[in-house]
């Protein structure tokens, strides 16, 4: 599992080892130069002779990277610091300059007119592109905002020259370049991952002492490149901002039946998906569920659209009875959906009766609170608050109309924009659990928050969605008690199924396009891996 702190948790775990005098800058930045020369070797740069440029900033980021370039220059590496901010890292200045490094000091004349420094800064940056590698030392945790001042105006210089817009996620390698960024990418929030002015897209970023939630959050997630996080020796008790769960802690927890198993004890999952206009919804749910091992599969839908899933998957009963967990609302019509005979073959009617069941407000032969997956349609016909075993699964402009009908302000751009902020808003709103969908996913639980990034922008198809319902019912079945008695479990189930997710959409067809029903028919391959590697 990765774990992210926030800025302020990784400087209180800083501060006893910077008063008992621990070189923390020299152990992060020794690290960052090690990682840098293995990067220049696998792309076949020799270190002797290597362009390697250092972008500055004011603070001890920038120290990082000033001592980081001393090191490489000792190597024979070719360094050139250009220093954004007429107070750099002195130390780190210093050893650089003392290994042999060049310095551009773009503050060196403050009076200069605007137009004139601007002439230098274009000049210099035609140089940083031509370089092998490029260090992002321009700020770090202690980053207030997007970037502001000559670091914007050379981030900013950088994208016109790849012509890539701000913020775009096609790193400087066009231009050969390697980007390393430091800690962070200069410019993305360290708590949310907000992006709101120019960043260099890295094709690295080493961070120090422990993750920061920015580096695992959309947006920014998409700017970091792979993460490579270096052990300063911090020590971080707290609980962590985010995590993001890897296949490791997938393949450990996954309910691998025993010999006193049976269908019951796996786990039944009641799903009510898709009408007569949108068939395509039941099948692909169902399909997902009996694909990722659920003990047993209850269609409940019209007579028609039952006969249609038996006849694809003829493992699915259409019968009433127990479940172990509800699947509620893929394919089933939403408010301003619903035609205007009001014809949803009933389903909305079942998903009530489902999600009431789930919530354990029916009691007697309908038994006790299980889990509830409520997507699409489904979350329409949610109470004003459920039990945090309900998982809510929108997309952005679902849970913006979610938030919306519960008196928010918000637009869709907002939710894309922060939407670790916009879960957890609506998590409060609803107590449920709440899966937020997207290139990275977003779940918020009781005090839990996980960003997964786990499938290919190809899992970006119609019906993707309803595959990860199914998928999700069957695992919260397979846990169903424990789920409803442990408030946070619910998310990191929830984590669990969309890495399962996606990495079955990689394995379905790898490096290209994917349909929904071939995600699910990868499931089990993908399962087996998991739990035959832990
Ligand atoms: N503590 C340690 O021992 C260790 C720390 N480590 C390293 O230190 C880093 C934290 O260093 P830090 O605290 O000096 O802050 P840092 O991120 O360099 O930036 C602050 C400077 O940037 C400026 N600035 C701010 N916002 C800006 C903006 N939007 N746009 C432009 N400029 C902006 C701001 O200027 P000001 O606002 O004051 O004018 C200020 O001068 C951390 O990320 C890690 O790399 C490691 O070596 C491990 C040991
Ligand atoms: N850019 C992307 N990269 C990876 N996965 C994505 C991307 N965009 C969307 N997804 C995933 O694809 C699925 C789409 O689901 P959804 O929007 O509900 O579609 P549908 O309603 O058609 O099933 C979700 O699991 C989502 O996380
Ligand atoms: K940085």
């Amino acid at each position: 599992m990765i774990r992210a702190w926030s800025a302020a948790d990784v400087r209180a775990a800083e501060e006893p080892l910077l008063a008992a005098r621990v070189p923390l800058m020299e152990r992060a930045s020794f690290t960052l130069a090690t990682q840098v020369v293995r990067d220049l070797r696998a792309r076949r740069t020799s270190v002797r002779g290597a362009r390697v440029a250092l972008l500055v900033g004011a603070g001890n980021n920038g120290g990082d990277a000033l001592h980081a370039g001393a090191v490489l220059a000792r190597r024979g590496a070719a360094v050139t610091a250009v220093l954004t901010s007429g107070r750099s890292h002195a130390g780190g200045l210093a050893a650089l300059v003392r290994a042999g490094g060049r310095v551009v000091d773009l503050c060196a004349s403050p009076q200069q007119p605007a137009s004139v420094v601007q002439a230098v800064v274009q000049a210099v940056v035609q140089d940083v592109a031509a370089s092998d590698v490029v260090l992002d030392g321009l700020v770090g945790i202690g980053a207030r905002g997007p970037l502001r001042d000559l670091p914007a105006d050379v981030v900013s210089g950088l994208s016109a020259l790849s012509g890539t817009p701000e913020g775009d996620d096609r790193p400087l390698r066009a231009q050969g370049a390697w980007v390393v960024a430091v800690d962070i990418p200069s410019g993305t929030g360290v708590d949310d991952g907000f992006v709101g002015g120019p960043v260099l897209p890295a094709d690295r970023t080493v961070t120090f002492g422990a993750a920061k939630p920015g580096l695992l959050l959309p947006p920014a997630a998409g700017l970091v490149g792979e993460l490579t996080v270096v052990d300063i020796g911090l020590r971080l008790d707290v609980e962590p901002a985010v995590r993001r769960l890897e296949a490791a802690d997938v393949a450990r927890a996954w309910p691998v039946p025993g010999g006193a198993d049976h269908k019951y004890t796996r786990g039944v999952v009641g799903v009510v998906a898709g009408t007569t206009t949108y068939p395509g919804a039941a099948l692909l749910t169902t399909t997902a569920a009996v694909r990722a091992g659920a003990g047993m599969v209850r269609y409940r839908g019209s007579d028609d659209v039952g006969r249609a899933v038996v006849g694809a998957r003829p493992e699915v009963v259409t019968a009433p009875g127990r479940v172990q967990s509800w699947v509620v609302g893929p394919g089933v019509p939403g408010g301003p959906d619903v035609d205007e005979n009001g014809n949803d073959d009933g389903q909305r009617e079942r998903g009530r009766g489902g999600l009431a069941a789930a919530a354990g407000r029916l009691g007697g032969l309908a038994g006790g609170p299980v889990p509830a997956v409520v997507d699409a349609g489904g979350l329409d016909l949610l109470e004003e608050t459920s039990p945090p075993w309900f998982v809510l699964t929108p997309h952005a402009g679902e849970l913006t109309t979610l938030l919306r009908s519960r008196g928010v302000d918000v637009r869709r751009a907002d939710v894309e924009a922060e939407p670790l902020r916009w879960a957890r808003r609506a998590h409060e709103l609803t107590g449920a659990t709440v899966l937020l969908k997207g290139g990275v996913t977003v779940v918020v639980g009781p005090g839990v928050a996980y960003a997964q990034a786990d499938g290919p922008g190809w899992l970006a198809t119609a019906g993707a969605g309803d595959v990860l319902a199914g998928v999700l019912g069957a695992m919260l079945a397979a846990r169903s008690d424990d789920v409803v008695a442990s408030p946070a479990l619910a998310a990191e189930v929830a984590a669990a199924a969309v890495l399962v997710h996606g990495r079955a959409a990689h394995r379905a067809n790898p490096g290209g396009p994917v349909a929904a029903l071939d995600v699910a028919h990868a499931v089990p391959a993908e399962v087996a891996a998991l739990v035959n590697s832990a």
